[in-house]
């Protein structure tokens, strides 16, 4: 017979200390006792998941993931237990995609759960009272936001852009000639002029103008709130219950959300009286107020909604430009064989075109070659979450994970891509997968797939062919006359990364290129006319 005399006696120590013990000690106590329990109920869900490195209670794995890209870590992670992996943030599960066919198929294949985001409660929820599409979770409100971007830029909608990129195209390649060194911001302009031409019908002069500087210091915002850990809210949701006086997070986010909504709204009202007086060209904001019966958006709704391209749609630009610089810096070789065949295909007494597209292969897959190298989006954009539990390939992937298809690390998989740090466009010409051949991976997955594909890779032919076309791009040369070669692999931080700015030289090819673009040039500023 067990005597319950030792039980007894424990429990009249245990309530004796308890007694002794502050509130918050209590409080910290029972947390952490309900904490574990879940835990250990959570232990069978666990050993079910894809493989992972081992995490700690309550944290999970975030204090191995690094602050600074943490694409690298999921790679190398990839490269151990393989190509689906999952971590836990907090209690919140995570998987990692490390390859192109796992990303297929999961959140392509099985895009009816796989479209989702997870919750941003700062950036998405205080920040953007969930206007924001990007982050919406899949559902009507993401469908009705999806539905007006998709019209403004499909495949066929897109085509119809292509006169203002060529013109814009052109400004930026005088820019180049008459003030080389700073290439960069011309690349800027040339992105932001676009993105706001064909949202609001006007063109940017320059990236200091005002409307570029109130949305950078908006999306530079965003940004710096949706960095995990930063807070606590977003592990505990929760905290949105206490009254709203006590929710000492929304402060800030709230003032930050009336400054967004006055510049929206100043930008819609714009376009509107513009419509009034007929002096507005076409665009995607006329489309959308003429609309607005049909899609049955309130004006603050629109407001959001055309402002996507703003967020989404300059940085990525520049940043994929100037990945192709420094591409041409570490690979002259690869940027004279393009040349010959621009060279071949359009001469010098013009620049090239959008109709020569079709004749210039080698170009069209140094492009890939730019987006697969070095991936801006290098997480894959935002990440999906899953809206039902799943089982892929035997593993468990439970209802709520957040999933990343890590693109820094996926177009790195040496199976798909043998050599990967190698800049070779000539993989692309080679291969007979018709998923290389028609490269949309750069530009994400499934139903949440880049809206802004098709005129982000109209930009990117058109300038990059020019460039080619009409530019050596040379090593800038220090004081002591040594060529000095950026580091590929410096990049910046955040969901998108870009290279540290540097420096070189962009000298024309020729005294004909010259006159080219001279000519073009006045051509273009009148042209142009119409957008100011
Ligand atoms: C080279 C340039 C670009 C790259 C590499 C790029 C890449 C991406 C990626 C990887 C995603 C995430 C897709 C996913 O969740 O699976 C994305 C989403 C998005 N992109 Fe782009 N993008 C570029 C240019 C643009 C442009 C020019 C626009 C504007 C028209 C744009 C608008 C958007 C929007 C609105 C989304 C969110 C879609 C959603 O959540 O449903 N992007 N992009």
């Amino acid at each position: 017979m067990i005597s319950a005399g030792p039980a007894l006696g424990a429990l009249s120590t245990f309530t004796q200390v308890w007694h002794g013990w502050s509130g918050a000690a209590k409080v910290l106590l029972l947390v952490c006792l309900a904490t574990t329990i879940h835990f250990v109920l959570q232990w069978d869900t666990r050993r079910r998941m894809p493989p992972g490195p081992q995490g700690l209670p309550f944290i999970g794995n975030k204090h191995q993931i690094p602050n600074v890209k943490p694409w690298r870590k999921f790679a190398e992670w990839n490269k151990q237990y393989g190509p689906v992996v999952s971590l836990h943030l907090g209690s919140t599960p995570v998987i990692i995609l490390g390859t192109a066919q796992a990303a297929w198929d999961l959140l392509e294949k099985r895009s009816e759960i796989y479209s989702s985001r997870p919750r941003f409660v700062v950036a998405g929820e205080i920040l953007s009272d969930n206007m924001r599409g990007l982050m919406l979770p899949y559902g009507e409100p993401w469908r009705k936001w999806r539905k007006v971007l998709h019209s403004g830029f499909h495949s066929r909608r897109s085509e119809t852009y292509k006169d203002l990129q060529s013109l814009e195209s052109k400004v930026m390649m005088q820019q180049l000639l008459t003030t080389p060194r700073h290439w960069e911001r011309h690349i800027q302009r040339y992105a932001a002029s676009v993105a706001v031409a064909v949202t609001y019908g006007r063109r940017i002069e320059s990236v200091d103008e005002w409307i570029v500087r109130e949305n950078m210091a908006a999306m530079d915002y965003l940004t710096s709130v949706n960095i995990p850990g930063k807070y606590l809210v977003e592990t505990w949701p929760w905290l949105l219950k206490l009254p709203r006086s006590l929710q000492w997070f929304r402060r800030e986010p709230e003032e930050h959300k009336q400054r967004d909504i006055a510049l929206l709204v100043h930008l819609l009202d714009d376009v509107k009286s513009r419509m009034a007086d007929g002096t507005v060209p076409d665009c995607l904001t006329t489309q959308t107020v003429a609309a607005k019966d049909k899609n049955g958006m309130s004006d603050l709704e629109i407001a959001y909604t055309v402002s996507s391209p703003f967020g989404a749609g300059i940085e990525t630009t520049a940043g994929t430009l100037s990945v192709f610089f420094l591409a041409m810096l570490h690979y002259p070789d690869v940027m004279r064989k393009a040349q010959a065949e621009v060279d071949v295909v359009v001469g010098f007494d013009r620049m090239p075109e959008f109709d020569d597209q079709p004749r210039l292969p080698y170009v069209n897959a140094l492009i890939n070659e730019v987006l697969r190298w070095r991936p801006i989006a290098v997480l894959g954009g935002t990440p999906h979450a899953v809206t039902a539990d799943d089982v892929y390939e035997g593993m468990f992937i439970p209802k709520g994970s957040t999933v990343f298809g890590n693109l820094a690390g996926i177009m790195h998989d040496p199976v798909m891509f043998p050599e990967p740090d190698t800049f070779r466009p000539e993989r692309f010409l080679e291969t007979a997968d018709p998923r290389l051949q028609n490269f949309e991976l750069p530009f994400g997955f499934g139903r949440r797939i880049c809206v802004g594909m098709h005129l982000a890779l109209h930009s990117l032919f058109i300038n990059i062919s020019r460039i080619l076309w009409a530019y050596n791009i040379l090593s800038a040369i220090d004081e002591f006359g040594k060529e000095v070669v950026p580091d590929p692999w410096d990049f910046t931080d955040g969901f998108n990364s870009r290279p540290v700015s540097f420096q070189c030289r962009v000298k024309p090819r020729n005294t004909k290129v010259i006159e080219a673009i001279e000519r073009e040039y006045e051509v273009a500023k009148e042209h142009l006319e119409k957008w100011h």
